[in-house]
């Protein structure tokens, strides 16, 4: 049998992708409508104290296009906390007027294609924990996509064999790090949770970052050969004040 990669887990994410129903969400009592923003506004803060606490991450972004409106993305040390906040903000007044346009449940994922020889255990090494408990930045500008390894006759990512797969996955990493201080990943395992393999969730202060970064990965052979993708999106904070104009009528 061909070497599986080991993986490191830590927190795990829902990404959360609503549609607003506008010609109902005006035909709201403006009263009612301020109330039920107020409503998602205090969830939103509750789940910022999470975040400061360090005991799970959130971010809370619109989306450009006509997939979704916006998108809410939550992490947490368990998939039973993920439920409970999904549930939550289902029976906020607010859902009432949002219609679900896409979802993703996965776990933040460290591989150990690139990991030196040490006895010392990971899960106490401040940088790996750093990177599976992130901290999120507040950038202006997000990208999620999922995607797969492929698997298809000659180009078969999983029987590749595992110092093939090391060299690939460093020729990778050098491209993602000529991008470090411009775009921040999180790269989230999903297989056995949902369609795809994993989540690709980017950060930028320069939206043209996800572009000059995502292509130039495609002349990468690990991305050239073996990459399949699902749908892209992208969106912009929305932070402070952001939160509750955007629902403003
Ligand atoms: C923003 C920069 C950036 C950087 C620095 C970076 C580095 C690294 C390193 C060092 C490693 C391996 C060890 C680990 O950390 O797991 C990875 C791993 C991975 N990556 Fe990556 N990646 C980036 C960015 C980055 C992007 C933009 C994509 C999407 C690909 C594209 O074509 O659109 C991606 C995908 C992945 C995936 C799916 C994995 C897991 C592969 C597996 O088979 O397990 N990644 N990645």
């Amino acid at each position: 049998m061909n070497e599986a990669a080991i993986t490191l887990d830590g927190w795990y994410v829902l990404h959360d992708f609503r549609q607003m129903d506008w010609a109902s969400w005006k035909q709201v009592d403006p009263e009612l409508r301020k109330q039920a923003t107020d409503e998602f506004v205090a969830f939103l803060d509750e789940l910022q104290q999470a975040d400061d606490a360090k005991t799970g991450a959130h971010a809370f972004y619109t989306i450009v296009g006509q997939k979704a409106d916006f998108m809410l993305m939550t992490l947490r040390p368990t998939m039973d906390e993920l439920q409970e906040l999904e549930a939550r903000f289902n029976k906020l007044t607010i859902a009432d007027f949002t219609i679900p346009a896409y979802s993703y449940v996965s776990v933040v994922e460290l591989s150990n294609y690139l990991a030196g020889e040490s006895n010392e255990d990971p899960y106490q090494n401040p940088h790996v924990r750093a990177r599976l408990y992130p901290e999120l930045q507040r950038s202006q500008y997000i990208c999620f996509y999922p995607m797969d390894k492929r698997r298809d006759g000659d180009d078969n990512w999983y029987m590749l064999p595992m110092q093939e797969r090391k060299d690939l996955m460093r020729s990778h990493g050098l491209i993602g790090r000529s991008y470090a201080g411009k775009v921040k990943q999180i790269i989230s395992g999903s297989i056995g949770f949902d369609d795809f393999e994993w989540g690709v969730t980017l950060f930028s202060d320069d939206v043209l970052q996800f572009k000059k970064l995502i292509y130039e990965m495609r002349f990468d052979e690990v991305s050239a050969r073996y990459a399949e993708f699902g749908s892209f999106f992208t969106g912009t904070i929305l932070a402070g004040e952001k939160r509750s104009e955007f629902f403003n009528i």
